[in-house]
C-alpha cells in the first residue's frame, strides 16, 4: 500500500501563530491540493495526523475543525482526488494525551486503521514535533519549507530527515 501520512498546518495550509480558528481563516496552499489530489490519482493514500490544541485552548470548536476537513475534501475530490483518514488530537500540551506529537499516537492509529506497518512511511510535516514523532514509530521524516519548515530548518535536524521546498514537490519525487 502506498501511504503518505501528512501534518496539516503549515503543509497543506497555511499556518499561523495565531492558530487557525475559523474555516475563513483555513485558507489551503493551493500547490498542496493539486498535490494531494495528483498522489491520490496515482494511487497514494493520503492520510493526515494534525495537533489541534486550539480545541482545548477554547480557540474553536470540533464542528469548526470538522467545516475545514470538509472543504479539504471537497477541494481535493474536485481535481480528481480523495483524502483518506484525517486524526487529530484535540488535547493540549499538559494534558499529557499519547496522541500529541511528537508523540505518535495518531501515526499509529492510521497504522491500525489501514492495517499496515509504520516503518519507512513518508510523515511530512513542518515541526519538528512532526520529525520527532516520525521517528518514534521508524516512518521515515520529511520536511517541508512551508510553514514553520524555515524556522525548524534553523535548528539541527534529526539524521536521516528528508528537505523538500513544500508538498508539491514530494508529489514530483513520489510519482514518476
Ligand atoms: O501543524 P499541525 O499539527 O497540523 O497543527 C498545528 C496547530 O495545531 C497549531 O499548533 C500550535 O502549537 P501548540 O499546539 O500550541 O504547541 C501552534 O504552532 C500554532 O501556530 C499552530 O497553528
Ligand atoms: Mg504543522
Ligand atoms: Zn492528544
Amino acid at each position: 500500500m502506498k501511504l503518505l501520512i501528512l501534518d496539516r498546518d503549515g503543509v497543506i495550509n497555511h499556518d499561523s501563530d495565531a492558530y487557525i480558528k475559523t474555516l475563513d481563516e483555513w485558507l489551503p496552499i493551493d500547490s498542496s491540493i493539486a498535490a494531494i489530489a495528483r498522489l491520490s490519482r496515482a494511487g497514494w493514500t493520503v492520510a493526515v495526523a494534525t495537533n489541534q490544541s486550539g480545541l482545548a485552548r477554547g480557540y474553536y470548536d470540533l464542528a469548526t475543525l470538522d467545516s475545514m476537513h470538509a472543504r479539504l475534501r471537497e477541494l481535493v475530490a474536485e481535481q480528481g482526488g480523495e483524502v483518506g483518514l484525517i486524526v487529530h488530537c484535540p488535547h493540549g500540551p499538559n494534558d499529557g494525551c499519547d496522541c500529541r506529537k511528537p508523540k505518535p499516537g495518531m501515526l499509529q492509529q492510521i497504522a491500525t486503521h489501514y492495517g499496515v506497518s509504520l516503518s519507512g512511511v513518508w510523515f511530512v510535516g513542518d515541526s519538528r514535533s512532526d520529525l520527532d514523532a516520525a521517528l518514534a514509530v521508524d516512518c521515515q521524516p520529511v520536511l517541508v519549507r512551508t510553514g514553520k519548515g524555515e524556522r525548524t530548518l534553523s535548528m539541527p535536524l534529526p539524521a536521516g530527515t528528508l528537505v523538500f521546498d513544500d508538498l508539491a514537490a514530494i508529489a514530483a519525487q513520489l510519482i514518476h
